[in-house]
């Protein structure tokens, strides 16, 4: 017999009558409280895990030597020096956290029209990236592929006439992705949402020996205000002119993300990535059910500003809502999150399991 959800609907009917006077008891065959009613039972029943394997922790790069500059608009979250980074990566090594992303504050006197230190072989990204790898190889190195924290207009691309070139922008990320693989790089992520340039990249990256070196995509990319303070992090958001809704997805769509996402498996996506994370939990689970890929999702500055400004006020429980987030990504399908949460979610899994 068929059952959905429940019992067979010829057993659901059945009379039962309590004994007259009795306490009121309500005539329920079915009780899904029973399955929580301890935490050993919850435990048995428990659908998702978030563990260690499942966070990439996103790191800033700046310039100069021992130090670490807050970001304002991002509680917790510092830009490093190189020398200071590769402290954080070995915090992450001990972590066991198994991959941590690069994003550079670039000097305004080195940003200009073409984005050119993006290119740069001993760019912030690329130093950092060799000194991490030198003493902790065995952590994964992901770098963002894109040109806005290298324009003096703070776009993805190259622009002209108030538009952004498309063909043109892909060629200079394709020499930005091989000074990055050159440097080290494990992972490299393109987050420009410019078209074809997975395929244009992977090319790159082969013809030139770097067969192993992987791609994530983000794929399906919105435009989006949660993005601020991860443009304060890296200084693009004073010169930022206009906004990226020519390149970056409108957030009404959902059907776009999966043709989105199909082309740039199409094109040698190793995974792929939906971005912001929870206010697009949603595509996070069409894209999996879709593709079964490996899936990832960008909890984004603006998700972490939110829920770190809340609890720094005292208006809910920020431990609590850190983990709960995370889960979320894992039971909408994904199988890892960026977030800058990473060493506090790994500590407390250390702490709690
Ligand atoms: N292409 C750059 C890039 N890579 C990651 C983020 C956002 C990350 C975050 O907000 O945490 C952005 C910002 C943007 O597209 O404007
Ligand atoms: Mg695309």
């Amino acid at each position: 017999m068929a059952i959905k959800f429940g019992r067979p609907i010829d057993l659901r009917d059945v009379a039962r009558n309590p004994a007259a006077g009795a306490p009121p008891v309500l005539d329920l065959t079915i009780r899904p409280r029973r399955n929580r009613k301890a935490e050993w039972a919850r435990r048995m029943v428990r659908e998702n895990v978030l563990t260690t394997d499942d966070l990439i922790w996103p790191l800033f790069v700046v310039q100069g030597d021992r130090t670490r500059s807050t970001v304002a608009s991002m509680p917790g979250v510092e830009r490093l020096s190189v020398d200071e980074i590769v402290r954080d990566a070995e915090r992450a090594a001990k972590l066991d956290i198994p991959c941590i992303a690069l994003f550079p504050y670039t000097e305004p006197s080195l940003r200009d029209e073409h984005g050119s230190e993006a290119c740069n072989p001993d760019n912030l990204v690329c130093q950092a990236v060799r000194a991490i790898k030198k003493e902790f190889p065995e952590i994964g190195v992901l770098c963002d592929v894109a040109l806005d924290p290298f324009t003096s207009h703070g776009h993805d691309g190259l622009l002209k006439d108030g538009r952004i070139l498309n063909d043109e922008t892909v060629a200079v990320l394709v020499r930005q992705a091989l000074v990055q693989a050159e440097a080290g790089c494990d992972i490299i992520a393109p987050s420009d949402m410019m078209d074809g340039r997975v395929g244009a990249i992977r090319q790159a990256l082969d013809q030139s020996g770097f067969l192993d070196v992987q791609i994530m995509a983000y794929a399906a990319k919105y435009a989006s205000a949660f993005y601020g303070p991860f443009r304060d992090a890296i200084g693009s958001a004073k010169t930022l002119t206009g906004d990226k809704r020519t390149y970056q997805m409108d957030s009404a769509n959902s059907d776009e993300a999966l043709r989105e996402v199909e082309l740039d498996i199409a094109e040698g996506a190793d995974m792929v990535m939906v971005k912001p994370g929870m206010p697009y939990l949603d595509v996070v689970r069409r894209v999996k059910d879709t593709f079964a890929m490996p899936t990832f999702a960008y909890q984004v500055s603006g998700e972490y500003a939110m829920i770190a400004a809340a609890a720094n006020n005292g208006w809910i429980d920020g431990d609590r809502a850190m983990m709960e987030s995370l889960l979320a990504f894992k039971r909408a399908g994904a199988d890892g999150v960026l977030t800058y949460f990473a060493p506090q979610a790994a500590e407390r899994l250390r702490r709690h399991g």
